[in-house]
């Protein structure tokens, strides 16, 4: 099955000299792709490009054998919700809830919030089971991303996109976690994306891409 195939994308924000061109970009099935260059380059618009939460002025994204460049906004949510895991910049949790109840919110999306096997195994992984019944308010920015990052995985996407996963992480733990996310891409045969600044990971990331490469100032 095929990984992720961007083709003549192009993209520009309203009333912006910023421009994005793609001409083209795969991930394999399976594989790791790194998105880098240094602040403001469009390594967030990419990724959000290519996970379908915006939409480009023309071009287009496909994800395995679905084109998501087309859909109506409801169907690429629904698409998301089934096939996607994402890992925001800012993590986007919800302070008001436990750790737990964020990790299971994309389930309770999808009709069932049950505390699975996965979930509980990605929690010993990335060290937040200590934390599972806090508020997501009571934690440190490293335990946020981790469960950023358990919330990205639990539904097990065959599409993963995560922007600066590592950013608030000590050494050990970003080893654990690119580790994490490595390995679930080899064995899930899962697409990796990552937004990432951080120069020594891309001895790990043997196909990455230099995002001011796609864009300009220009119109
Ligand atoms: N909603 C928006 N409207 C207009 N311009 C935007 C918007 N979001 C981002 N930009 C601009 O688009 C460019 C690319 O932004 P983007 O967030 O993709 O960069 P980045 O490489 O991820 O940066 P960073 O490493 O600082 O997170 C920047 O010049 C930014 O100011």
């Amino acid at each position: 099955m095929p990984g992720i195939t961007v083709s003549n994308l192009h993209f520009a924000y309203p009333g912006s000299p910023f421009r994005l061109r793609v001409e083209g970009l795969e991930v394999a099935e399976g594989g790791s792709l790194a998105l880098l260059g240094p602040s403001g380059a469009g390594k967030t618009t990419l990724l959000r490009l290519m996970s379908g939460l915006v939409e480009p002025e023309k071009g287009t994204v496909k994800l395995g054998d679905q084109t998501l460049t087309g859909l109506s906004e409801a169907q690429r949510r629904a698409f998301r919700l089934s096939q996607i895991g994402l890992v925001f910049q800012d993590f986007a949790l919800l302070d008001y809830l436990t750790v737990e109840e964020n990790v299971l919110l994309p389930q309770r999306f999808r009709g069932g919030a049950a505390l699975s096997e996965v979930a509980l195994e990605l929690a010993e992984k990335l060290e937040i089971r200590p934390h599972w019944k806090k508020l997501a308010s009571q934690l440190s920015q490293g335990e946020r991303q981790r469960v950023a990052i358990a919330r990205a995985l639990v539904h097990q996407p065959r599409f993963l996109f995560a922007d600066e996963p590592t950013a608030s992480l000590d050494a050990k733990r970003r080893e654990i976690v690119i580790e994490l996310l490595q390995d679930y891409s080899r064995k899930h045969g899962a697409c990796l994306v990552i937004v990432t600044h951080d120069t020594d990971l891309i001895p790990r990331f043997p196909q990455h891409a230099r995002v001011e490469d796609f864009t300009s100032s220009s119109s």
